[in-house]
């Protein structure tokens, strides 16, 4: 906005010209032209300015750019970047008990805001506009969110192998977290509920948050089926695959997002649909724990959304959206035999459109007008962007976090020419180093 004149509300114009801009348009998915954004929407995309090109507040040249939907990563813990190399090669169970929650133990609050804020840099400037974040001390990482300019969907995530009153006391403040923030940060920050998973929280203790979620009618987020290790212990200890576990305490009944997914019966995939559950694939994360693939194609075909996470840094091992898309584009290709299981532009959807869409917001991930400008600019003058052809193919085959040039959420720049505006970047390296340093050093 740029001010409050005499009858009205003044709005900012800015004008993309000459660009490259990708739609979600199956027989065109590309036009020529013109992006038109005023305050912090879309108010128009096509061939020609609207407008006399003098009458917008900023005009921004877009030769050689190709802009789309800002990515939208759907599974994360941020803080966890302060662990990346720590703990390589090794399957999740292990990894968590001997590896992440030993180091996790020792966060402390500045830990989680010096982790998160090196993981925000990483994922802004690579070209991700909202990320959903899973962990402990939320307050730091939703003023990080704030301070950034980036979109979020932010859950302190509880384990509850611990005593009752320890148990009641994280609900507490996961409560509290989730009143006090959803809606914030200009309504770029929203909340969910989230037991870590069904390994980690007594039945009990999920039906309590699940109450908490009616309560505050607020989604669920909890990790699911990631190995086939965790299904068959929940079939010994409570008789019931992690599925239809969940859904007997009545986790389902309320919007839910389940990260992995990987081991799932045809069944299952019924379930979900169901339900209406939605899934964040994290194909990085999955295949350096050995957790497995999961089962994409089949549950596009039943109609369940998917769409893509990269989990921390510490099991991935970097936070680039895409990578992301192409895994998905390709490990499914490779594991069914199948070269059109998940096709590029469903691929790229998934790390966007599918993105928003699963976590329940309905203005972001397309450039149309309506939606909320949150969208990326690629440089597409380099050799690995040639020939001049099929950009949707080129940004899945191809493109990398490294291409990202310039990036808006909200309406707001947060990448210009590569660099952060809302970040000091040299301050974030030097004190994540430093607890890195502090944490492994007793
Ligand atoms: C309670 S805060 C989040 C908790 O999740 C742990 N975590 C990170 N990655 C995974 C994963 O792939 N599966 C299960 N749990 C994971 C993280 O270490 C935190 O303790
Ligand atoms: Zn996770």
């Amino acid at each position: 906005m740029l001010g409050v004149g005499k009858d009205k509300v003044i709005m900012k114009k800015t004008i993309i010209t000459n660009g490259q801009f990708i739609i979600w348009n199956e027989q065109h998915p590309i036009v020529n032209g013109c992006m038109v954004i005023e305050d912090n929407r879309i108010t128009y995309i096509g061939t020609e300015a609207p407008l006399p090109l003098e009458q917008y507040d900023e005009r921004i040249d877009g030769t050689n750019k190709l802009f789309m939907p800002g990515l939208v990563n759907t599974h994360c813990h941020a803080a966890m970047s302060l662990l990346r190399g720590y703990g390589d090669d090794l399957a999740l169970q292990v990894w968590l008990q001997e590896k992440m929650w030993p180091m996790e133990g020792k966060f402390t609050a500045h830990d989680v805001r010096w982790g998160t804020e090196l993981s925000i840099l990483e994922m802004i400037k690579g070209g991700t506009t909202t990320f959903v974040d899973m962990y402990d001390h939320m307050n730091e990482v939703a003023q990080a969110v704030e301070r950034s300019g980036m979109r979020a969907v932010l859950t302190r995530g509880v384990i509850g192998l611990c005593p009752p009153e320890v148990q009641d006391a994280k609900l507490k403040e996961a409560v509290q977290f989730a009143r006090d923030w959803n809606g914030q940060a200009n309504g770029r920050i929203t909340t969910m509920m989230s037991p870590h998973a069904p390994y980690t929280c007594p039945p009990d203790y999920i039906e309590k948050i699940v109450q908490a979620a009616h309560d505050l009618n607020l989604p669920i987020h909890t990790h699911m089926s990631e190995t086939a290790r965790e299904v068959q212990d929940n079939v010994d200890q409570y008789g019931a695959r992690p599925v239809e576990h969940l859904e007997k305490l009545g986790v389902f009944a309320r919007p839910t997002l389940v990260a992995h997914a990987v081991h799932l019966t045809d069944e299952e995939i019924s379930l979900l649909q169901k339900y209406d559950v939605r899934v964040s694939h994290n194909p990085g994360s999955n295949l350096k724990l050995a957790s497995g693939v999961a089962r994409v194609p089949e549950l596009l075909k039943r109609g369940v959304k998917v769409s893509l996470g990269t989990d921390g840094a510490a099991s991935n091992n970097n936070l680039d959206m895409f990578e992301e898309i192409r895994l998905a584009a390709l490990i499914h290709k490779a594991v069914t035999g199948d070269p059109v299981a998940v096709p590029a532009e469903e691929a790229i959807r998934m790390g966007t459109l599918e993105g928003a869409r699963s976590i329940w917001l309905d203005d972001v991930g397309a450039l149309e007008a309506g939606m909320k400008a949150d969208f990326i600019a690629i440089d597409i003058d380099q050799a690995h962007f040639f020939p001049k052809t099929n950009y949707v193919s080129h940004v899945v085959y191809s493109a990398s976090a490294k291409d990202v040039t310039d990036v808006w959420v909200d309406g707001k720049r947060l990448v210009k020419n590569g660099e952060c505006l809302t970040i000091d970047e040299e301050k974030v390296l030097a004190e994540a180093q430093r607890c890195f340093e502090r944490l492994t050093s007793a």
